[in-house]
């Protein structure tokens, strides 16, 4: 986006471009947010991307970390709390991306129109002794909600769904755009890159290795014993024993509850969960921009297994999901883990499913 002709013309496009409450506040006063011969900012081609939950523990993070990316141009930031002040403070990042701030659902609208990418840490965290699907209650009708909002403002946009539990609430995103005629299983995308940035942080402490070496294929779902790590598929090829295989896929299983653990009712990962947004969010603008062979993990719509969803590696591309990769060979361990993950996963897709169907 490139803001040309002369400074009132400038002004004028900034203003079309803050949020209405902003533009009212200035209204009459000629100036944009308090500030005169504000000349207009040399927009640079970009993506435009909203964060929806921007105020929460992983929103904060992650509005700071997209906020630092140079293929963004335009950030959106909405929540139902706190949006203004989020907004204010990333806003003074002298970075690329122009951001904007929206409170409340009548704002949502705006917040989504145009958006290349939306990111969705909507919802509540866990507290110790809950499980992820005990939050579906609360974050189920979030979750339609949001996505109701995205299929009406901005349907052609790549969705990153973070709210749990993932292995439901995407079913339901799914459902809420299959209603409304804009589902495309390429741009609906559940994050579960956290459980591979655990995998490789985990595998790299018993290999002795820099986490940054190595690359562990997390499938599966986002969820317990739906969370399957590949040890077998490591990179570089390593080899284990049963005790350290045992061991690496509990506490890749269970590293979600150790955090929950650790912050002792403060809430879930936040900071590692934003790490992995913003790392899972590039790869999408990567693909976007037509970049070649961006593979990530993700819990997308595939025929892998008999399943209807299932996280393994895809590859991102101009139009989302591309391709999504087979399993590979397993060993008799992750054959065994494999069905484990199916029966219970298969549950919590139904519960997404009827949750809008019925
Ligand atoms: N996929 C993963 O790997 C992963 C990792 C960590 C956390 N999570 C999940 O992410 C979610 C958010 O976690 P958190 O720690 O940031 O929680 P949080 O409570 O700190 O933040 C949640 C934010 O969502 C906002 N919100 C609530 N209802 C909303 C609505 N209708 N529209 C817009 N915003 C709304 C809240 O105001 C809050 O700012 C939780 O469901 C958590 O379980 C997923
Ligand atoms: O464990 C949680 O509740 C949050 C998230 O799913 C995680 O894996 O950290």
């Amino acid at each position: 986006m490139e803001f040309r002709g002369d400074a009132t013309q400038r002004i004028a496009m900034i203003s079309a471009h803050l949020q209405p409450s902003f533009t009212s506040q200035m209204e009459g006063k000629n100036t944009v947010m308090g500030r005169e011969n504000c000349r207009g900012k040399g927009g640079k081609a970009g993506f435009k991307v909203a964060i929806l939950g921007a105020a929460g523990g992983i929103g904060q993070s992650l509005s700071l970390l997209m906020k630092m990316n140079p293929l963004v141009s335009l950030l959106h930031l909405y929540d139902v709390v706190n949006a203004p002040g989020v907004t204010a403070d990333v806003s003074h990042m002298d970075t690329g991306a122009v951001v904007r701030g929206f409170l409340g659902a009548k704002q949502l609208a705006d917040a989504l129109t145009g958006m290349d990418l939306v990111i969705i840490p909507a919802g509540v965290p866990r507290k110790p002794g809950m499980t992820r699907d005990d939050l579906f209650k609360i974050n189920a009708g979030i979750v339609k909600t949001l996505c109701e909002g995205v299929a009406k403002c901005c349907p052609n946009a790549i969705v990153n769904l973070i709210s749990n539990p993932v292995n439901s609430t995407v079913a339901i995103a799914a459902e809420v755009f299959k209603k409304a005629g804009t589902y495309d299983p390429k741009k609906l995308l559940g994050v579960t890159t956290l459980d591979v940035a655990r995998a490789n942080t985990f595998v790299a402490e018993v290999l002795g290795l820099d986490p940054r070496e190595v690359d562990v294929p997390v499938v599966g779902g986002h969820a317990g014993v739906t969370i399957l790590p590949l040890l077998s598929q490591v990179k570089p090829p390593s080899s284990f024993t049963p005790s350290e295989t045992e061991y690496l896929t509990n506490r890749i299983q269970n590293g979600g509850t150790e955090v929950v653990e650790a912050k002792a009712g403060a809430g879930s990962a936040t900071l590692s969960m934003a790490y992995a947004a913003a790392k899972f969010a590039d790869a999408c603008l990567r693909g976007l921009r037509g970049d070649a062979n961006v593979v990530e993990c993700s819990f997308v719509a595939s025929q892998v297994t008999e399943l209807p969803f299932f996280a393994t590696k895809v590859r991102l591309g101009r139009t989302g999901a591309e391709e999504v990769y087979q399993l590979g060979p397993l060993n008799e361990y992750e054959r065994v883990g494999l069905e484990k993950a199916k029966e219970e996963l298969a549950g919590s897709i139904q519960k997404g499913v009827d949750f809008i169907r019925k």
